[in-house]
């Protein structure tokens, strides 16, 4: 079991200084628009992964006119308990379990999981390929410590490939011995990557049908194509087809960075054609799937956070939403809203009792 009990904000975002008790499996956040609820779900987000869900800029996490935040968080976890720091002061990041810092933050990913839904989760549908690349990246990180180290130094050689591109651009060097070491490089760590992708999306597809037919109560067919060229040819002779072109565009063209998942609802690109309903139960659908998965896989649940989930579903298909993650199957959930009786007569009407924190 994990369970978050504690959580002391300093300086991050909307916070001064404020400390929460949770002390009921599910939790309620209720408040006015902007008074600070889903800040409040990303700290514990950020305690799991060592950043925002939201940003990647520090400097949007910590209040305003401050130089830094911190974030601290009591947890139990297994009957073990867990303290969780984060904090971040001129720039300088820092991240501690029970005391001891971590060198490297990426061990931490993957101890505590934590599965965030939210509006904005539309870009994973809507947005361009990067958006499907990090939803499927942060999760199967938690899942596997080797795919998360192939893929940062994937993406560190990566970089260097690109800048060396550019740097015979600009010198007129060849370098072609230097590229040939970076290909092979690609080639090591791209294919397990790959291989991962490709292994984990056939055995996630039937779950997020599942859960889709559940949410929508329809019978709709959902897929996930997995589009990526190392599926027609093998990646070595790929990156020396397109070296040329890659000379002459000064970037890598070829390779796992450029991977896309095409969702599909009865086989139409949902980009285009799905209702922003469909949409919305989809994307439950994806993320209550990878609750599953990662429950499965580690033997607990992981946390739950949900952010504004009444926006854009029908009534029928809210019960039906509330009265899975309300099951004792799941963990702690953390859910917002602005309307403090609806949020607790959804919970009660399962007959779930549910901590109602007013922000
Ligand atoms: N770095 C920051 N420093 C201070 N305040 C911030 C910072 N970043 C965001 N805020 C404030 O946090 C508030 C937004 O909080 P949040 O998004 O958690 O609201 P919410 O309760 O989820 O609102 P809604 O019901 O509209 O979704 C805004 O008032 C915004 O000004």
């Amino acid at each position: 079991m994990l369970h978050i009990q504690t959580i002391s904000l300093v300086q991050f975002k909307n916070y001064t200084r404020q400390d929460f008790r949770f002390q009921q499996r599910i939790v309620g956040i209720t408040g006015r628009n902007g008074s600070g609820k889903t800040n409040l779900l990303d700290a514990i987000y950020y305690l799991c992964f060592t950043r925002s869900y939201f940003t990647s800029s520090e400097s949007q996490n910590t209040q305003y006119h401050t130089n830094g935040f911190r974030i601290e968080g009591l947890l139990e976890k297994q009957g073990q308990e867990e303290k969780i720091v984060c904090t971040v002061k001129d720039g300088k990041k820092e991240v501690s379990l029970n005391d001891e810092k971590y060198d490297r933050f990426s061990r931490h990913i993957g101890q505590f999981p934590a599965v965030m839904i939210a509006p904005d989760d539309a870009e994973i549908i809507l947005g361009g390929s990067e958006e499907r690349r990090k939803w499927l990246d942060t999760l199967l990180s938690q899942l596997y410590p080797d795919y998360l180290e192939h893929l940062i130094v994937y993406q560190k050689i990566l970089l260097q490939r690109n800048s060396l591109l550019k740097n015979i651009a600009a010198t007129g060097q060849h370098q072609d011995s230097l590229l040939d070491v970076f290909d092979q490089q690609l080639v090591q760590h791209g294919i397990p990557v790959f291989e991962q992708r490709k292994a984990f999306l056939t055995a996630f597809i039937p779950q997020v049908q599942q859960l889709y037919d559940f949410i929508s109560g329809t019978h709709e067919i959902v897929n996930i194509r997995y589009q990526c060229t190392l599926q027609e040819e093998d990646y070595a002779t790929q990156l020396n087809t397109a070296r040329y072109k890659d000379l002459q565009l000064q970037r890598t063209t070829a390779g796992i960075h450029r991977d896309d998942l095409l969702f599909l609802l009865n086989e139409h690109p949902m980009k285009n054609s799905a209702s922003q309903g469909q949409r919305k139960s989809f994307l439950f659908a994806l993320k209550l799937a990878q609750f599953e998965v990662i429950r499965q896989h580690k033997q607990f649940a992981p946390l739950l956070l949900l952010d504004d989930v009444f926006e854009k579903l029908d009534q029928e298909r809210v019960m039906r939403l509330i009265s899975l993650v309300a099951s004792d199957s799941y963990g702690q959930v953390f859910i917002t809203d602005t309307h403090a009786e609806r949020l607790q007569h959804s919970f009660e009407a399962t007959g779930q009792t549910i901590q109602l924190l007013k922000i």
